[in-house]
This record gives structure tokens, sequence and C-alpha cells, in this order.
């Protein structure tokens, strides 16, 4: 088929009663289409691997040094790493990646009964109009780690309560918690720091979000991007992604790798605070999600966020060691960075964090 003709289809996964969209409005700007498939996965599998398998509930000895250590490496290195052996469920996994599927596959006016407040972008949004243009080809659900919200949620999708998508929710969120605690300990640990020192701000969970991003069949995937590239402006991402593949990393050279899914692990990468609360040290790297012609593709994406009034400041332990001796970025509040977050209608590479770079 032409391309002209392509673009002119309307996209029945994305329209709604009051704005009907066709191909042509989630075509991005040139120099932002994938050179590489969803598919490709070659030049990514150096991305380390990191098992949890000698660690999980084991008296702290060298075996948890090293995985410590390693952690730390990777997350240098590429700010990304797979997890495996992570101790979550499988069938609390199952049950969310069900849950999420069966939503997803409703009809767009029951999925709108969840759409998300224009002034908070929290509840369901096919594709993303704040965009304007680039429009992301996905359906996006965010919710805070907030079981009120979490209800009100599937309450108004499906007019139940008790619902089995809002525990679902629940509990993938509060399995989660436990798992992203236990890298933020190691990540300390493995830079030296005390054990507690990211998870002691911590302690409140209603700043931590979830999104899940479900990818229908694109019929341009070579001019239609997902996700464009952005980083996290969160500390942490636990990420899970389906078989399918189309989350893509960009290296410090600006090529872009692939990242090939694994059964039953976990994709986890550093966002912006947690680069600055580390000065540097711990890389938040830019990355996307492709899209692909044949096939739905789902991915829930978890980001940790510390108390709205924890002060992002890194420890002095970190300053003025071999390899950094200043301090690159001015202390913030999560709080203060999260509103600068709200007004931007697109997170664009690392230009919220960049506000508080102390200029050398
Ligand atoms: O779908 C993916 O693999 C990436 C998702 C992502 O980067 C995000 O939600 O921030
Ligand atoms: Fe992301």
């Amino acid at each position: 088929m032409e391309i002209e003709t392509i673009e002119r289809q309307e996209v029945a996964s994305f329209s709604t009663v009051e704005k009907k969209y066709c191909v042509k409005d989630f075509v991005w700007s040139k120099e932002e289409w994938p050179m590489i498939n969803y598919n490709n996965f070659e030049q990514g599998d150096d991305i380390p691997v990191v098992s949890l398998s000698t660690v999980m509930n084991r008296e702290k000895g060298e075996e948890y040094e090293k995985v410590c250590t390693d952690m730390v490496h990777a997350c240098e290195k590429w700010g990304f790493f797979k997890l495996i052996d992570h101790g979550v469920d499988s069938e609390i996994i199952k049950r969310m990646v069900g849950r999420c599927s069966e939503l997803f596959d409703l009809p767009m006016d029951q999925k709108m009964k969840g759409a998300r407040s224009t002034s908070l972008p929290l509840g369901y949004c096919a594709s993303n109009p704040d965009y304007g243009r680039n429009l992301p080809w996905a359906e996006i659900i965010q919710l805070l780690q907030s079981p009120q919200q979490v209800v009100t949620f599937a309450t108004k999708v499906y007019d139940d309560h008790p619902n089995p998508l809002s525990d679902a929710i629940m509990d993938y969120m509060n399995a989660l918690d436990g798992l992203g605690m236990v890298i933020f300990e190691m990540l300390a640990h493995g830079l030296g720091l005390p054990d507690d020192f990211f998870t002691k701000n911590m302690d409140k969970k209603d700043e931590t979000m979830i999104r899940i991003n479900r990818y229908p069949p694109c019929p341009l995937p070579e001019k239609c991007l997902g996700l464009g590239s952005h980083s996290d402006p969160h500390t942490l991402t636990i990420l899970l992604q389906d078989e399918v593949g189309g989350l893509q990393v960009q290296k410090s050279d600006n090529t872009w790798v692939g990242i090939r899914p694994i059964p039953n692990s976990f994709v986890i990468n550093i966002g912006d605070t947690l680069e600055a609360w580390t000065n540097g040290r711990l890389q938040s790297v830019v990355h996307r999600a492709v899209v692909n012609r044949e096939k739905k593709r789902l991915s829930i994406a978890y980001f940790f966020s510390p108390r709205g009034d924890a002060v992002i400041e890194c420890h002095p332990k970190l300053v003025g060691d071999d390899r950094v001796n200043t301090r690159k970025y001015k202390p913030f509040t999560w709080g203060d960075f999260r509103k600068e977050l709200l007004i931007q209608k697109r997170v664009q590479g690392k230009a919220a964090l960049n506000r508080y770079l102390i200029s050398s």
C-alpha cells in the first residue's frame, strides 16, 4: 500500500467519540524515526544481567558484596540492567499482565470511563494529546501507589467493587515495592554509602507511580514511536516487558540498541533523580519504545520516588573521590522537581534535571 494511503487510515485503537485519529497524526519528525527494528537485539546483548539467586534471604556475605558491585557497575556504564531470580511471585505478575491486557481489550467507551483528567495525568489515556505533534503510539494508564486511587479507577471502568483489577494492581505494586527497597539498599551498599541512604526517604509510597503501556500493532512503525526518547525523571524504574520487544536504549555514541526480553525478568533503570543523588555516578540513560506491524506489546513501568520533602543531595563520600571532585547538582527536593515535570508537556532528554546542574 502507498504510504499516503496508510497515513490517511483512521486509527480505531486510539480514536474516541470526540476525537478521531488517522495514522498521519502519529508520524514523528524524521530525525526521530527509529533506524533499528523492534526485534533487533544483537547490539544490546552486552547489557548486564544480574541475578539475585545467591543473595535473597541469605546472610550478607561475599556473594552479596559481589552482586552489589556488579549492579553498581551496570548502572555506571549502562544505566540499565536485567534482573533475574528477583523473587517476585510469578502468579502476581501473571495476574497483573492478564488483568491489564483484558482492560486494554475493552471497547474504547468503557476505557474512557477511567480517562485521566486534564489537570492530572492519572488514569487512562489513548496516546498522549499533550504532545501536540509526535503522538506516541501507545495507550497508557498512569496511577499513583495509592489503594484509594487504584480502586477508584478500577471501579469507574468496571462499575463494580471489589474488583479483580485493583487487587491485581495493588498486589503487583506492593511486591515491586519490596523488590525496589532491596535494589536501593544494594546500590547504596555497592557505592559504599549507608545501606539505608536512599530507602530512609522512601517510607511514603504515594509519590511512586505505575505506568502501564500498551502498544497496538502499527501500520507504519518506521515513522512512529510508542514512546519517544526520554529519560525517566524519578529515581529507579522497574520495567516489565512482554516477549515482543521494542525497548531501545541510547548509547553514549548516540546509537540505539534493543533490549532482548528475557522471560521472568525485569529491566531496571536509573532515573534522573538517582543520577543527581549519586553525583552522576549512576547514569539515567535515554531510551524509547518502538512499535511493529504485527504484534501488540505490553510494558509496565514502576517508578520509585522519595517523599516530596526529601532533599536530593549527594552523600559527601561521592564528592571528591577519584572520579568526581566537585558536586555536579544543586540540592533540590523531589517535590520541587516533580512540580517542574508537571508543567512540561513532554520530557525530552534530560532537560528537567539539567536545570539543577552546577555550571563549571
Ligand atoms: O515500553 C517500554 O519498554 C518502555 C517504557 C518506558 O520507558 C516508560 O514507560 O517510561
Ligand atoms: Fe521510560
